[in-house]
């Protein structure tokens, strides 16, 4: 569905140069649910603009499905659906008009275009907002009719630049819920951006990690976890205990730093292990038989800030504006 070939973004804003995109090899296959995940200013917007033909490339090439961005924008468009950042300034057209507007400007008839609004009106829970004009919408019904605008025309394709942004909690579950209802009946492939961690943990089979224009880690979020960042860890144990369950932790943890701290006659151990879950049973064994046992265990499996910590030195927390 997306082939890139070291694509490239450079801007250059008074007289300085911003290389947005340096050169990333992206590919995503059809029914794919893919979130780029990366802080403020990483590069996600300028790569997916690149790819909606909103944006040229400086450089390197891409094919989105099935045509060439820079030979034919319009093929590309058609194809495609897109919904950006933001909600564009009100609208004082009515929800149904807004969407048949857009069917029609795919070349759809009107027949067609109504029959296609109801369709995504009903299963995006607009229905009873159809004669709405679109200023009036909140937020989150905005966002919703943002993406049945977006799948007007019955696209393969569709790309999300942070769609849930700014919206509550239970919005969001609720937009979530209406996209991968989408996805379902239609078989849709879908590229998101986000700085919700969250979002991309639960919501997408891949992630590609971007930082600085660059693609620095590319898999499914729990293979990103479990290979890069491993389980948290805490075990505590009476303070005689505490030079034996040192060493057994020791060897467990063969890199990475053991935290102590010691109080009211307990050692409190904290460390990160690769495959924690899998590795506690024995180590609980070992310590009992050497007469050090565990008084408690506490496991937490990583988040994928934990990831794009251990890869960057950075917390994604840091720079978000979330
Ligand atoms: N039109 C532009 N002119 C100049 N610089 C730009 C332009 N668009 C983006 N940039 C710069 O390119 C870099 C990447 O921006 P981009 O918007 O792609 O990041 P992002 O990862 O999408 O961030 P966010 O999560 O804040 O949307 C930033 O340094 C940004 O300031």
């Amino acid at each position: 569905m997306i082939h890139t070939k070291k694509l490239t973004k450079t801007f250059t804003v008074k007289k300085e140069t911003v290389e947005a995109v340096k050169g990333v090899d992206i590919d995503v296959g059809p029914g794919e649910l893919v979130a780029f995940l990366g802080p403020n200013g990483a590069g996600k917007s300028t790569t997916l603009r690149m790819l909606t033909t909103l944006l040229k490339p400086t450089s390197g090439s891409a094919t989105v499905a099935g045509v060439d961005v820079a030979k034919d924008p319009a093929g590309v468009r058609a194809r495609i659906g897109y919904i950006g950042q933001g909600n564009g300034g009100g609208h004082s057209y009515r929800v149904i008009d807004e969407l048949i507007m857009q069917g029609r400007f795919y070349g759809m008839n009107t027949t067609d275009a109504k029959a296609r609004a109801e369709t995504l009106m009903a299963s995006l829970d607009l229905a009873d907002l159809a004669k709405r004009t679109v200023i009036k919408l909140s937020g989150g019904q905005r966002r919703r009719m943002d993406v049945a605008l977006g799948l007007m025309h019955s696209p393969g394709l569709l790309f999300l630049d942070e769609p849930s942004t700014g919206m509550d909690p239970q919005n969001r579950a609720n937009l979530w819920e209406h996209i991968m209802r989408m996805r379902e009946e239609h078989g849709t492939t879908i590229v998101l951006t986000t700085h919700y961690m969250d979002e991309a943990d639960s919501m997408s089979e891949r992630v590609i990690v971007i930082d600085h224009g660059t693609i620095i880690a590319d898999d499914t979020a729990s293979r990103l976890k479990a290979n890069l960042a491993g389980d948290l860890m805490a075990v505590e144990v009476a303070a005689g205990s505490a030079s034996e369950v040192r060493g057994l932790l020791g060897r467990a943890a063969a890199e990475g730093d053991i935290q102590e701290n010691a109080y009211d006659g307990v050692v409190r151990f904290r460390l990160r292990l690769a495959h924690g879950s899998r590795l506690a049973p024995g180590l609980l064994k070992d310590m009992h038989d050497a007469g050090a046992p565990a008084q408690s265990l506490e496991l937490k499996p990583p988040t994928l800030d934990d990831v794009f910590l251990e890869l960057t030195g950075r917390s994604l927390r840091e720079g978000a504006e979330v």
